[in-house]
């Protein structure tokens, strides 16, 4: 790509990254731009000032130029008592310089860690609130490397960007007085340095780019061999295959060392470069000096140049350094950016429901047909379906009859790709945080969050709002009165991750008590009873029957005792509805119901 092309489309990119972590670029900028020319001023002055200090120490003589000015100001012309205040004066410019420009380089930090931490969480926010179809189709090793490695590379790329503005500025202000001392002097450097920064930096560009690719593919690879490692222990314990999963790990950990290594020599190598370019400098300029100027003025050039070379090498080093970030983290922000785009086309849930609207009435499907976006044909299709309020619907079918699909169609998680599911008349995606507010789910595989027994019955309710009574009340409909009293805090005991480990049955009762204290008009249950033994899943259908005629309950499930007491028995075959009615009508009039009663495979 161009040069120009490059320059545009990482400037667009940056204002993408500054954009995502809701930053103003144009104060961004603003900000940079004032705080490099206030130091590149003053390191101008600085170096600049060394050159009537290096001509009063040479000759002794102050009558021309500032130091006439000087010399007048304070009514003496003698050089011991003019050297250590025209001294003075150098060293106060460059610490004024450095305090400036330690604090502008913590106004920087303090800025991009920001924006970093800002844009991670955009990111993040965006993936939670994506299409729920969309995040299905989603690797999760994905969306981990670019909401930390990618953004961590995009943020580095910023910084990069700005040390680079910055460090430029510095340079031309430091070329500029060494022209206005001397021009033949600058002559040689350009021409030295101008050689060895290009020709290098040409030279190293590619494969800049290369590292970039490979720190981040690496990235992705480690994550690809340690989640799966994590989410997948037991099979991974079982199968005798934990140590690939860990050698597959390491060995992207070591692609990735290995990239590091190359950048960090690479970032490395036009130091000492400069370094022999810096002596080749003085050789040159001391030569040309030496044949066309007195030794004094040969001196005090010398001297400029000196401090100019001290303040400028390392620039130049950062100068290299912040090129080899820029190409390196390309990657990441093309990553980022790329992303976000996509994230931003896929739309964006919104969680607050629009006021005055909630749904009631009968829930009714007409002609849903539903097609995975990576599936060539419908897994459901000429679904019509009348679902009573305050009704039980029982759904059943042999596996991978789409039961779990139009339960996700039903709960507005995924939209029909024809046909409309209405509650009450009214579309379920019309308004769709109003529509959850109705739900109350028990998923087959209920995620315990690493908190409270009673956080985890409330979820996402700040603890000092949860309501205890409600909380006392779900916990003996779902029959945990037991397992509470059993449990070493009672409801303040720790449960997830790191608390008291919850059978299968336990956790599915939680799972029940979370939904019901949500308070829905809809309870929804997925497969939710079948971690349960025969005496807790006695107990439930009893508490099912119980609320009964209260709410509208939907249930999927395999066991004949659960769904054998629905009002309405929906039996799906092959994406289709086969038969709908009472339990005994189903098995009367589908010979194929009859046939999976009779296997006990509803059992
Ligand atoms: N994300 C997906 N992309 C493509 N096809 C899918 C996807 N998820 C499910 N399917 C397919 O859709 C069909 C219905 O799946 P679904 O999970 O709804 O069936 P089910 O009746 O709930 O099965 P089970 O009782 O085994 O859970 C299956 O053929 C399945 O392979």
């Amino acid at each position: 790509m161009a040069r120009e092309a490059r320059n545009a489309r990482l400037r667009q990119q940056l204002g993408q990254l500054l954009g995502l972590a809701g930053a103003n670029p144009r104060s961004w900028i603003l900000g940079v731009v004032i705080g490099s020319i206030a130091l590149a001023l003053l390191d101008t002055l600085g170096v600049a000032a060394m050159a009537p200090l290096m001509q009063l120490i040479t000759t002794g003589s102050a009558d021309s130029g500032i130091l006439a000015d000087i010399s007048t100001l304070l009514g003496t012309s003698s050089p011991q008592a003019l050297i250590p205040i025209v001294a003075g004066i150098v060293a106060g410019l460059f610490i004024l310089k450095s305090v400036l420009a330690l604090l502008f380089r913590w106004w920087i930090l303090g800025r991009t860690t920001r924006i970093s931490a800002l844009a991670s969480s955009q990111l993040m926010r965006m993936y939670i609130l994506a299409p729920y179809a969309d995040h299905r189709s989603r690797r999760t090793s994905e969306i981990y490397r670019s909401v930390s490695d990618s953004t961590a590379q995009s943020t580095s790329v910023l910084l990069a960007v700005t040390a680079l503005f910055t460090d430029s500025l510095v340079l031309i202000a430091l070329a500029v007085v060494i022209a206005v001392v001397s021009p033949s002097v600058m002559l040689v450097t350009a021409v030295i340095f101008g050689v060895l920064v290009f020709g290098v930096q040409r030279m190293l560009r590619n494969r800049q780019s290369r590292i970039g690719e490979e720190v981040s593919a690496s990235a992705l690879q480690s994550w690809q061999y340690l989640l799966p490692a994590l989410d997948g222990f037991r099979e991974a314990r079982l199968t005798s295959s934990a140590n690939a999963f860990a050698d597959g790990y390491q060995k992207a950990k070591l692609r990735t060392a290995h990239a590091g290594r190359q950048l960090a020599i690479i970032s490395d190598a036009p130091r000492y470069l400069l370094e022999i370019g810096f002596v080749l400098a003085i050789i040159g300029i001391s030569a040309v000096l030496t044949a066309t100027t007195s030794p004094a003025e040969t001196l005090t050039i010398l001297a400029v140049f000196g401090a100019a070379s001290v303040r400028a090498l390392p620039t130049m080093n950062r100068v290299a350094a912040s090129l080899a970030t820029i190409r390196t983290g390309q990657v990441g922000l093309d990553i980022v950016t790329n992303t976000a785009d996509e994230l931003r086309r896929g739309g964006m849930h919104d969680e607050t429901p629009r006021p005055d609207s909630r749904y009631a009435g009968d829930i009714t499907l007409h002609e849903v047909e539903f097609r995975y976006p990576d599936a060539d044909r419908p897994v459901l299709g000429g679904i019509s379906l009348d679902i009573a309020e305050n009704r039980t619907t029982a759904f059943v079918g042999s596996s991978g009859a789409g039961k779990s699909t139009l339960l996700d169609l039903v709960l507005g998680l995924l939209e029909p790709t024809s046909g409309s599911i209405e509650c009450g008349g009214r579309s379920v995606h019309d308004d769709l945080p109003s529509w959850f507010a109705n739900l109350g789910v028990v998923p087959q595989d209920v995620f315990l969050l690493n908190d409270t027994l009673a956080a985890n019955i409330a979820f996402g309710v700040p603890e000092a709002d949860i309501d205890l009574a409600r909380v006392a009340e779900v916990i003996t409909t779902a029959q945990l009165d037991g397992v509470v009293a059993d449990l070493p805090q009672g409801l303040r005991t720790e449960v997830g991750e790191r608390g008291v480990r919850l059978s299968g049955g336990q956790r599915q009762r939680i799972g029940l008590a979370r939904a019901l204290y949500r308070q829905p008009r809809i309870l929804v249950l997925d497969e939710a009873t079948s971690a349960l033994d025969n005496a807790t899943e006695h107990e439930i259908a009893t508490t099912l029957r119980s609320l009964q005629g209260s709410m509208t309950i939907l249930i999927v499930a395999h066991r004949l005792s659960t769904v054998r007491n629905a009002d309405t028995l929906v039996y799906l075959k092959d994406g289709r509805i086969e038969e709908t009615g009472t339990f005994e009508h189903v098995r009367a009039t589908s010979p194929d119901f009859a046939r999976l009663v009779q296997l006990g495979e509803l059992n």
